[in-house]
């Protein structure tokens, strides 16, 4: 397929004039052909405006029909072929099995959701029947669905052309859950875009879904999401990327006249625990598996472990031998967009200056004018305490480690650690004593406890939760990975006493076509 540089208004392709803008090959920030279109403000209101005229037909489809939908997404998706990966390595500048296999989560997703809403449990349907001859006062019949949210707004994110972009796993659960969605394309990809967008709207098309079920706007430079985020049709937001877009964003949607939620998917360094035990049984092995998790995908994960905490020692000395080892044999690689190369160097220059922190290694110089060059640091718990600063993210193929006096010592820096994705525990048997002191701060703290291994790498399943207490995202009781993710774009409708006939099917007596609550007793479809 040869890229236009479309918009997709209500599933219509749309052509607009003036300066558009250009994508831009990660590798050498060189501009690369077609023109993309940018939206005008009447083109927001045009593709809301449809949206919100599609909202109650799509949410009122069978669950199996979106379930159609959302397969034929997973297929036509796939039917892009090579096309597809080729033009996100060359925007992306991410290596071809990386997005071959994010393609596949990609689709994996959609098909996760259909699953998800053909089973039904995501309605939470419940039934407490009346007792009319209750004394003191009758009990009336209630019933409680879930119910969607309306129109969405979806941001795609740079680090993920795929998976967390046009038909990432917001847009599937937004989708899902009965909501049309809005995808405020991220400028670093738009010819990316535009092909997956032309799979969605075949997929529509193929299915019979409403034309404004979707639309993919493109326009750099902030006016076109926030014309988006403000609109009164727009019911919530999904957004992956830097906390300044992410803050930006909730504050727009908090000052509107009817305040919306805003699920950003921010900033994290999340903290990796070295307990003695696991340090004293395989320091070596651990500090070069560190690395590998630290430099993977250039360091552009949510999910790099950009923290360690340790206690002092002789096994903490070889921990660090090894890893800085690893990170001088580990080569520079291409950052997603030359914007975001220049914020990861001046995060390095930023610890590289600090007078409380060293720098213990960095990687291979960098060969291309975008690529990204590793770097280890170390500071002291009791200088962390003073400064809990330098915890910023700094995104990219960066790590510091903090090394403590002892157990007390990095208790405290755990306590001045701000909301993360995920904390991460080395442990052996000996150290489940001090795991079972950590355990209730990181509950709190984090969405996601790993033991003995890496961050990096979210699996999509129904137990995942990719999410965490602020800053690391907006509202700490969400996902935006996994099944648990379409709650973001649902809300609870209770039906008191209505005559049978008016009740959603799976919400009258008798019927066992999704799992229920009746009377307080669990009932399976
Ligand atoms: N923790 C994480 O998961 C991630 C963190 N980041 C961080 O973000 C930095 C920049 O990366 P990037 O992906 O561009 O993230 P940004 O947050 O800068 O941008 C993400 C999207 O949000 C839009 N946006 C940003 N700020 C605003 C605003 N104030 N109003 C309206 N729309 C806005 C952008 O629009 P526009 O088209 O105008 O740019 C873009 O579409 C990285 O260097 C890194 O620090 C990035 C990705 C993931
Ligand atoms: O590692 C993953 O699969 C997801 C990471 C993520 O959400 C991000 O980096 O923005």
């Amino acid at each position: 397929m040869s890229l236009t540089g479309d918009l997709f208004i209500a599933s219509k392709r749309v052509q607009r004039d003036g300066a558009g803008f250009k994508a831009v090959a990660a590798a050498t920030g060189a501009e690369i052909e077609p023109r993309f279109s940018v939206a005008t403000v009447d083109d927001v209101a045009t593709a809301t405006a449809a949206a919100a005229a599609a909202f109650p037909i799509y949410a009122a489809l069978p669950r199996e029909r979106r379930a159609e939908f959302l397969e034929a997404i997973a297929e036509e998706i796939e039917a892009l072929g090579d096309e597809l990966v080729e033009r996100a390595m060359v925007e992306s500048g991410l290596p071809k099995a990386r997005l071959t296999g994010e393609r596949g989560r990609t689709a994996g997703q959609m098909r996760l959701f259909a699953k998800e809403i053909r089973l039904g449990e995501y309605l939470r349907a419940r039934i407490d029947h009346a007792i009319p001859d209750r004394q003191p006062a009758p009990k009336p019949d209630l019933r409680l669905r879930m119910v969607p949210l309306g129109p969405v707004t979806v941001f795609g994110a740079s680090n993920f052309p795929l998976a967390f972009s046009v038909a990432g796993g917001d847009t599937a659960s937004a989708l899902a859950a009965g909501c049309p969605v809005i995808v405020k394309g991220h400028s670093a990809h738009p010819g990316t875009a535009e092909l997956v967008a032309s799979a969605i709207v075949k997929a529509a098309e193929r299915t019979g879904m409403p034309e404004g079920v979707f639309s993919l706007i493109n326009g750099p430079g902030n006016s076109v999401g926030q014309a988006l985020v403000t609109d009164p049709q727009i019911k919530a937001v999904g957004f992956t990327g830097s906390r300044g877009g992410g803050v930006a964003l909730m504050k727009l949607a908090a000052a509107r006249p009817v305040p919306i939620p805003v699920y950003a998917e921010m900033s994290s360094v999340n903290p990796v625990f070295l307990l003695p035990e696991a340090l004293k049984a395989r320091a070596e092995a651990l500090g070069t598996a560190y690395v590998a998790s630290v430099t993977m995908g250039a360091g552009q994960f949510c999910t790099n472990p950009g923290l360690v905490l340790a206690i002092n020692g002789p096994d903490l000395e070889r921990f660090l031998s090894a890893a800085s080892a690893a990170m001088m044999g580990a080569p520079s690689q291409t950052m997603l967009t030359p914007g975001i190369h220049k914020a990861y160097e001046s995060g390095v220059a930023r610890l590289a200056s600090a007078s409380s922190i060293t720098k213990l290694a960095e990687g291979l110089a960098p060969e291309g004018p975008t690529n990204g060059q590793g770097a280890l640091f170390t500071m002291t718990g009791a200088d962390f305490i003073a400064d809990p600063g330098h915890a910023e993210e700094v995104f990219g193929a960066t790590s510091l480690l903090v090394r403590c006096a002892d157990l007390d010592e990095l208790l405290k820096v755990v306590a001045l650690l701000e909301g993360q994705l995920t904390a991460t525990l080395h442990l052996d048997a000996g150290d489940h004593a001090v795991a079972q002191t950590l355990l209730p701060l990181l509950e709190n703290l984090v969405g996601r406890i790993l033991a003995n291994g890496w961050p990096t790498g979210v699996e999509v399943t129904d137990a995942m939760v990719h999410g965490g207490p602020y800053p690391s995202t907006a509202d700490g009781r969400s996902t935006s990975v996994g099944t648990l993710a379409i709650d973001r774009f649902l809300r609870p409708v209770s039906y008191q006493d209505l005559p049978e006939a008016l009740l959603p099917a799976e919400l009258r007596d008798g019927e066992t076509i999704v799992p229920r609550r009746v009377d307080g007793k669990p009932t399976v479809a």
